[in-house]
C-alpha cells in the first residue's frame, strides 16, 4: 500500500468562486488550508479529530538535530532530546489528550489456582493491525466504509475470524497519530503499523518491569517512544546482570528509539513516584506514544485485548481537567466496580475469591 505524504493530510478550500478582484497575483496559491474532517471509523467509540494544519506544519518542518546515541551491553538506544520543540509537543498534547478514547483496562488471568483481575496502573488506547492486513484507505471526508480489512497478499476483505480474539475490532490508525507515524518513519528509517499510548494522569500511574519482546514482534523489534507532557523517570535493567541499570528522564518532546537485542535483554519501567506534580499545563500528566510492527496476527488480538480491553470508554473533560466516563463497555459492571473500588487499597486484597490486584505486584 502507498504511504501517504504528509501534505496529503492537508484540506485545502477551494478558490473563491466570487467575481471580486483578486488581490493576490494569479499564480500565486490563493488556497486557504482549513482543518481536514474527524477520521471515522465503525470501530471508534467517537470521530477522531484531525490536526490542525497549523500544528501539522509545525510538526512536519521542525529541523531537529542529530540523536545521542546510547550504547550498553545488549542495548542500543537513539534518543532525539528534542524530537518536537517543547511548544509544539505541549500543543500536541493538549489535542491528543482531548480527542482519543482512553481505556483503564482491567483483564483476568489465574493465578495460583485462584482467578485474579489485574488492574492497569494508567489509561491506554491502540490502533492498527498486524502486517497481514491492511486498512484500505479512508475516504477524503475522513470516513472509512464497512469493508476495511484486507489481506496482505491476496487484497481480498479477510476472513472474520482472523480476529475473533480481538476485543473490538482492529482499529485504524486515525490521521493525528498517522501523522506522527510518519514523521517517526522518515526520521528513523523505520516502518511501523501499530500505534500504542498511554496517558499517566499524574505520579501514582506507571508501567511496571516488561519487555516488549513478545514473538509476534519478530526476533529483535524497533521500537519507537514519544513522550509529551511532566517528565518521568524511564528505568532499566538488564535482565541477567543486575549491575547493569539505566535511568533516562523522559521530557515534553523526546523520542527513544529502541533496537537490536534492547527488548530481548533488558527490562524497561515507569515507577510510580509518591511527590505528584500539579499545576502548569500538564497537571502532572504524561503521554507516550510507542510505534511498534506486528509482524504475526496474534499481535493484534493481544495489544487490543490489554490497550482496550472490554471496559469503559474514558475522555478528557476540559472543564473538569480529568478523565470522564464516556461509554460503559461490554464488560460487567459488577467486575469493574469491584476493581475500581480496591483502588485505595496499597497492594494485593482478596475479594471473595477473586484477587485485584495492580500490574506491578504480578
Ligand atoms: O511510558 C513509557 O515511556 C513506556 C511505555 C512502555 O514501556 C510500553 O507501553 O510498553
Ligand atoms: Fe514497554
Amino acid at each position: 500500500m502507498s504511504k501517504r505524504s504528509i501534505s496529503s493530510f492537508f484540506t485545502k478550500l477551494p478558490p473563491p468562486t466570487s467575481k471580486k478582484p483578486r488581490l493576490s497575483h494569479p499564480h500565486e496559491e490563493s488556497q486557504e488550508t482549513v482543518t481536514a474532517p474527524p477520521t471515522i471509523h465503525p470501530s471508534y467509540p467517537h470521530p477522531i479529530s484531525t490536526l490542525p494544519p497549523s500544528l501539522l506544519t509545525l510538526l512536519d518542518t521542525y529541523t531537529r538535530p542529530a540523536p545521542r546515541s546510547i550504547k550498553k551491553t545488549d542495548l542500543e538506544i537513539t534518543f532525539h532530546q528534542p524530537f518536537f520543540p517543547s511548544s509544539t509537543a505541549k500543543s500536541l498534547y493538549q489535542f491528543l489528550r482531548s480527542s482519543l478514547p482512553f481505556y483503564r483496562v482491567t483483564y483476568n488471568i489465574k493465578r495460583d489456582n485462584l482467578e485474579t483481575i489485574v488492574k492497569t496502573p494508567r489509561y491506554t488506547t491502540v490502533f492498527g493491525v498486524d502486517a497481514h492486513s491492511y486498512f484500505s484507505p479512508a475516504a477524503n471526508d475522513g470516513k472509512y466504509d464497512n469493508i476495511t480489512l484486507l489481506d496482505t497478499k491476496t487484497h481480498r476483505t479477510i476472513p472474520s475470524e482472523r480476529y475473533k480474539t480481538c476485543t473490538c475490532r482492529p482499529r485504524p490508525i486515525p490521521q493525528c497519530l498517522e501523522v506522527l507515524k510518519n514523521i517517526v518513519e522518515r526520521e528513523t528509517g523505520e516502518s511501523f503499523n501499530f500505534v500504542l499510548v498511554n496517558y499517566y494522569a499524574d505520579c501514582s500511574d506507571s508501567i511496571a518491569y516488561h519487555s516488549d519482546d513478545e514473538a509476534f514482534l519478530g526476533p529483535n523489534p524497533t521500537i519507537a517512544s514519544l513522550s509529551l507532557g511532566t517528565t518521568r523517570d524511564f528505568l532499566m535493567k538488564h535482565k541477567e546482570d543486575k549491575s547493569l541499570t539505566l535511568k533516562l528522564p523522559l521530557s515534553n518532546g523526546e523520542l527513544l528509539v529502541m533496537k537490536r537485542a534492547t527488548q530481548r535483554k533488558w527490562l524497561h519501567s515507569i515507577p510510580k513516584r509518591s511527590s505528584t506534580v500539579t499545576g502548569g499545563w500538564t497537571n502532572g500528566g504524561r503521554i507516550n506514544i510507542t510505534f511498534r510492527k506486528g509482524v504475526e496476527i496474534a499481535c493484534t488480538g493481544n495489544y487490543y485485548r490489554y490497550n482496550v480491553g472490554d471496559g469503559l470508554v474514558y475522555r478528557w473533560d476540559e472543564e473538569k481537567g480529568e478523565m470522564v466516563i464516556y461509554e460503559v463497555g461490554k464488560k460487567n459492571d459488577e467486575e469493574i466496580s469491584m476493581a475500581a473500588s480496591s483502588n485505595s487499597v496499597a497492594g494485593d486484597e482478596r475479594q471473595d475469591e477473586v484477587l485485584v490486584v495492580s500490574e506491578e505486584s504480578i
